[in-house]
C-alpha cells in the first residue's frame, strides 16, 4: 500500500483480531476500517478480495463453533457475492487443516485428506473445505476469478499474546516464567512459516493466474518438543517443559509439499525457525513488558 495507488479497506467484527494491529495505518488516506461481520452482506467496491475471515486458533474455534462455521459458509457465500457482484477476484485463506489428521506426508494439495466430519475440530477444517467448495462452484457457474491458498501454520510479530497456537503459547509462556505446555505425545509435528513469507505468498497468488489450491507454507518440520526445546534454548534456558494432555484429533503429523508453489508461484520461504522465534519475541519483550537482560 505505501508504494503503490491502491486503497485498502478492512472490513473486521474483532472476535479475534484487534485495531491495535492496524494502528500504523488509521488515518491514512487511501485506508478504512470498517466494523463489520462478514456473515452479514457487505456493499463496497473493489477490484480484489482477500477473503481471510475466521478465527483460526483452536481455542477459539472450539469456544465458538457455530460462529466459526458461519464465517466460513455464509460468510464466503457473501464474499462471492460481493465478487460476483462487482466483478471482483477472491482470494481465500483456506488450511492445511483441510487434510485433517494426514495419511500422506508431505502433504500435496492432490491429497483429499483424512478429516473427522462431526469433531470439534469440524467447524473449522470441514468449514473451511466446504468454503473451497464453494468458490469452485462460484468459478465454474459463474466465471468469478477464484484463488484459494492453504496456509500451514504461520507465527509473528503482533500475533495475539493469548491466541492459544504453539508458538505464541511457548514464546509467551518462556516470557513470563511459566513452565512450556507439550501437549502429549510432543512427538506430533507441525512445520511454521514466518508472516512475511506467508504475505508474500499470498499476493503472488492474488497477481498471478492459478486458482490453486496452493500449499503456503515451510516445510520445515518440527515435533512440538523439538519447538520447546528450541524456544527454551533461544529465550530461558532454565525454563521447565511440562507435558499436558491433548485435545481430540490433534494431527499427528503436518508438513507441506510446496513444489507448486515453487513452480507456479516462483515462491519459497526465506526464514527458518531459528530466525524467526527472535523477531516475534522481541515483540512479545515489548507487549509484555520484559525486557532482555
Ligand atoms: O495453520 C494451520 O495450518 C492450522 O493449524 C492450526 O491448528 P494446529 O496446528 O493444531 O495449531 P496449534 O494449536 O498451534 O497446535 C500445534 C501443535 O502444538 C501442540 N500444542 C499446542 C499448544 C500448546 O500450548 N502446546 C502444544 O504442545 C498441539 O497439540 C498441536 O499438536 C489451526 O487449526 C489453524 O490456525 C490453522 O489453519
Amino acid at each position: 500500500m505505501q508504494n503503490e495507488k491502491n486503497e485498502v479497506i478492512v472490513a473486521d467484527n474483532y472476535f479475534t483480531g484487534s485495531k491495535d494491529n492496524l494502528k500504523k495505518w488509521i488515518g491514512h488516506p487511501r485506508f478504512e476500517l470498517i466494523r463489520h461481520d462478514v456473515t452479514e452482506p457487505l456493499l463496497v467496491e473493489v477490484d480484489q478480495i482477500y477473503h481471510l475471515a475466521c478465527p483460526a486458533s483452536p481455542i477459539f474455534y472450539k469456544y465458538n463453533p457455530v460462529k466459526t462455521i458461519k464465517t466460513n459458509v455464509i460468510g464466503t457465500l457473501n464474499m462471492l457475492g460481493l465478487a460476483k457482484r462487482v466483478g471482483a477476484r477472491i482470494l481465500l485463506t483456506s488450511t492445511s487443516e483441510v487434510y485433517g489428521d494426514p495419511l500422506v506426508h508431505p502433504q500435496p494439495e492432490s491429497y483429499w485428506g483424512n478429516v473427522n466430519p462431526i469433531g470439534v475440530r469440524s467447524c473449522y477444517d470441514e468449514g473451511k473445505r466446504v468454503a473451497e467448495t464453494l468458490m469452485f462452484d462460484y468459478h465454474r457457474q459463474h466465471g468469478i476469478e477464484i484463488r484459494i491458498a492453504r496456509i500451514f501454520n504461520t507465527y509473528g510479530p503482533r500475533m495475539n499474546i493469548d491466541d492459544g497456537r504453539v508458538v505464541s503459547n511457548f514464546i509467551a509462556q518462556a516470557l513470563r516464567g511459566e513452565a512450556l505446555t507439550v501437549q502429549k505425545p510432543g512427538t506430533q509435528t507441525r512445520s511454521f512459516c514466518y508472516v512475511s513469507d506467508m504475505v508474500d505468498g499470498l499476493m503472488r497468488l492474488m497477481e498471478g493466474d492459478q486458482t490453486g489450491p496452493i500449499n503456503i507454507g515451510n516445510p520445515g518440520e518440527f515435533t512440538m518438543v523439538e519447538l520447546a526445546e528450541t524456544v527454551k534454548e533461544l529465550i530461558k534456558p532454565d525454563i521447565e517443559i511440562k507435558m499436558v494432555e491433548n485435545t481430540p484429533d490433534d494431527p499427528r503429523q503436518r508438513k507441506p509439499d510446496i513444489s507448486k508453489a515453487k513452480e507456479v508461484l516462483g515462491w519459497e520461504p526465506k526464514v527458518k525457525l531459528r530466525e524467526g522465534l527472535p523477531l516475534m519475541e522481541e515483540d512479545f519483550r515489548l507487549r509484555l513488558g520484559v525486557s532482555k537482560k
